[in-house]
């Protein structure tokens, strides 16, 4: 399969980035984190969370981040809803763009969202229905499509009905997320031809985490699989509450590296966006998770 022209990256550090953080984060500091990407470019940012402070306590404060971020026109501002009360406080907060997440195991669903896998789903009908009545776009994560915390191995087959589920509910986009980073090329290649069968090529999105150093070398095998919009953090924040052990996504810098050197278009100024994910790595006391910004502060 040719590879794409264009791809489309959705920032996922101010949310998977920073959920995971342990310490404080003002919200004035969040703000100037999705400013800053909204100045490099970034057409989708996934600014933060509409769940429970009681299991998410970093997502605490989404709401005075979508009230205080300067929202540039044609740049998606996102935000994840796991039920109806997430989707109705996104919604008071002016989102105009949710993201519903379930999982290919039972074990991380129930970890993650308190529910099964199919409980997920008939608890995301009443937010696609508000969704459609309030002309609010909603996109659909499977989590744990490569491997799980909890079960270990998760077959690509396990993980194509519940993109398909998300997908025939009207996500306009699935999300396959390697939660915990193990996933290998030859694996990403077969997870993807096995549920494009079930949803349109065009319409997944790959969301790779580094722990096993393998996220690169995973959106290199996706776009040979024809997908051409991939979740990547600034900085490579992040990790996942309910994943114990898991790294950051993979860095946003490194892959607008990676496809520069291939000639593919994205929009994204990298120099900013260097400079953006600098700024919250000093803002967290934390080593920048870019390659490519690293090596950029060695030369
Ligand atoms: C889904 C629930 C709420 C179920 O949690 P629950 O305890 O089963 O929910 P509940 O309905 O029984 O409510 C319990 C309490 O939470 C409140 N509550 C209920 N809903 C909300 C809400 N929306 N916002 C704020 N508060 C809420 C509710 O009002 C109540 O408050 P209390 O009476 O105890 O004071 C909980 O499990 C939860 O919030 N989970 C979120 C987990 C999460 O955010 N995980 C990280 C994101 S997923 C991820 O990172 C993976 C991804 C997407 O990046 C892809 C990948 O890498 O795999």
């Amino acid at each position: 399969m040719p590879l794409p022209k264009h791809v489309r990256l959705v920032e996922v550090g101010p949310r998977d980035g920073l959920q995971n953080e342990a310490q404080p984060i003002s919200v004035a500091d969040k703000v100037r984190l999705v400013d800053d990407l909204t100045e490099a470019g970034l057409a989708y940012i996934e600014v933060g969370s509409f769940v429970s402070p009681k299991w998410v306590p970093q997502m605490a404060g989404s709401a005075e981040v979508f009230a205080g971020i300067h929202q540039r026109p044609g740049v998606t501002y996102a935000a994840l809803a796991p039920n109806l009360r997430g989707f109705e406080d996104a919604l008071a907060a002016g989102v105009k763009e949710v993201a519903v997440f379930a999982a290919a195991s039972e074990a991380f669903s129930q970890r993650n969202i308190n529910c099964s896998i199919s409980d997920s789903l008939k608890r995301f009908e009443p937010i696609m229905e508000a969704a459609r009545n309030h002309g609010v776009r909603v996109r659909g994560y499977v989590s744990c499509v490569l491997g799980c915390p909890y079960e270990g191995k998760v077959s690509a087959e396990q993980v194509a009905p519940v993109a398909r589920a998300l997908h025939d509910m009207g996500c306009y986009e699935v999300s396959l997320g390697d939660t915990i980073g193990t996933g290998t090329a030859g694996e990403t290649r077969r997870l993807f031809e096995v549920v494009a069968a079930q949803v349109p090529r065009e319409q997944l999105a790959g969301h790779f985490h580094d722990t096993y150093g393998q996220a690169l070398a995973n959106v290199y095998a996706s776009l040979l699989e024809g997908i051409s919009v991939f979740d990547s953090s600034v900085a490579g924040l992040g990790g996942c509450p309910y994943a114990k052990g898991a790294t950051g996504n993979i860095a946003s810098e490194d892959v607008v590296y990676l496809l520069q050197g291939l000639g593919i278009e994205t929009g994204i100024d990298l120099e900013r966006l260097i400079t953006a994910g600098r700024r919250i790595s000093s803002v967290l006391g934390r080593d920048n998770g870019s390659r490519v910004a690293r090596a950029r502060s060695a030369q």
